[in-house]
């Protein structure tokens, strides 16, 4: 595949690097330098396949319509933009293009989600123990919450009684017990810490015991790979996707 990454930075690179050891070669590469590259006929005229979409919240809307424009399969790595879904869904079906998103594209994260909803619904026979997510990333993030945070979140409300909207508290670790936080409402810490590539967990807590699910990003190797494995998949579809249409865990 002849790939072009919108957004060089820690993310696109390291796609970059796994997308030449799968045998593919990258045809453009987008960063502050060269903004104004980034356009449906240059996109038409390096051939490329596919584009890998790893930016910011602003830039990501217009270069999604970039690709659209060009008819190039987008994959949205990007996250702090999902106010937008349903919009960009009816356009993508109505000018009949091709793209795919996840909040996270590893393997692991996408085991988390699944485990996520299977214990929520689970926990609704338990209505004692009081639930919250936490997330930690690195300092140069833009967005807050997560966008992974956000997908945890949304696959408990949905599978839970009694929670029915999240709300973020950005903390430097203080305690959060004096945040108003309603009884319907899930809490979602978030916190920065130097160096950190992604750390979410979910707490379910009681008087007497807690239960916690949690996973730990190493490095951002496992979000790259996922991004470019989503490449290779969108190439014979048409239509929106998210990573769930990718990765299936019906036991
Ligand atoms: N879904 C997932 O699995 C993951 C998602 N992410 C998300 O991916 C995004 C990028 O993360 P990360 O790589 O760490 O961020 P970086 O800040 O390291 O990289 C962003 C890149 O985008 C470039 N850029 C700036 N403006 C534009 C523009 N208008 N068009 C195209 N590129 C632009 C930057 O250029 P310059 O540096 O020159 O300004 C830089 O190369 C974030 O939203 C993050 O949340 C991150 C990891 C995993
Ligand atoms: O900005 C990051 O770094 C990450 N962003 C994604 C998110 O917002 O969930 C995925 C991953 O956690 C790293």
């Amino acid at each position: 595949m002849k790939i072009a990454l919108s957004g060089y930075g820690k993310m696109g690179k390291i796609i970059e690097k796994i997308a030449l050891d799968r045998k593919h070669e990258v045809v453009l590469t987008i960063d502050h330098n060269n903004l104004h590259d980034f356009t449906a006929e240059n996109l038409q005229n390096v051939a490329a396949d596919v584009v890998i979409e790893f930016s910011n919240p602003h830039a990501v809307l217009d270069n999604i319509q970039v690709c659209f424009e060009a008819g190039v399969p987008v994959i949205v790595g990007t996250t702090g933009w999902y106010d937008h879904l349903a919009e960009l869904k009816e356009i993508c079906e109505e000018t009949d293009n091709t793209m795919l998103y996840a909040s996270n594209f590893s393997v692991g994260v996408n085991i988390f989600f699944h485990v996520n909803k299977v214990l929520a619904r689970l926990m609704n026979n338990y209505p004692y123990y009081e639930v919250q997510v936490e997330e930690i990333h690195h300092t140069q993030k833009l967005d807050a919450p997560s966008g992974t945070a956000i997908t945890i979140a949304e696959g408990i409300i949905n599978s839970l009684d009694g929670k029915s909207e999240w709300k973020n508290v950005l903390t430097d670790g203080h305690d959060v017990a004096g945040e108003v936080v309603k009884n319907n409402q899930l809490l979602i810490e978030s916190l920065r810490v130097e160096n950190v590539p992604g750390t979410h967990t979910v707490m379910y807590d009681s008087e007497v015991d807690s239960i916690e699910i949690k996973h730990t990003a190493h490095n951002r190797n496992g979000f790259a790979l996922g991004a470019v494995l989503a490449a290779e998949w969108v190439q014979d579809k048409k239509g929106f996707y998210s990573a769930q249409d990718m990765f299936r865990f019906d036991l």
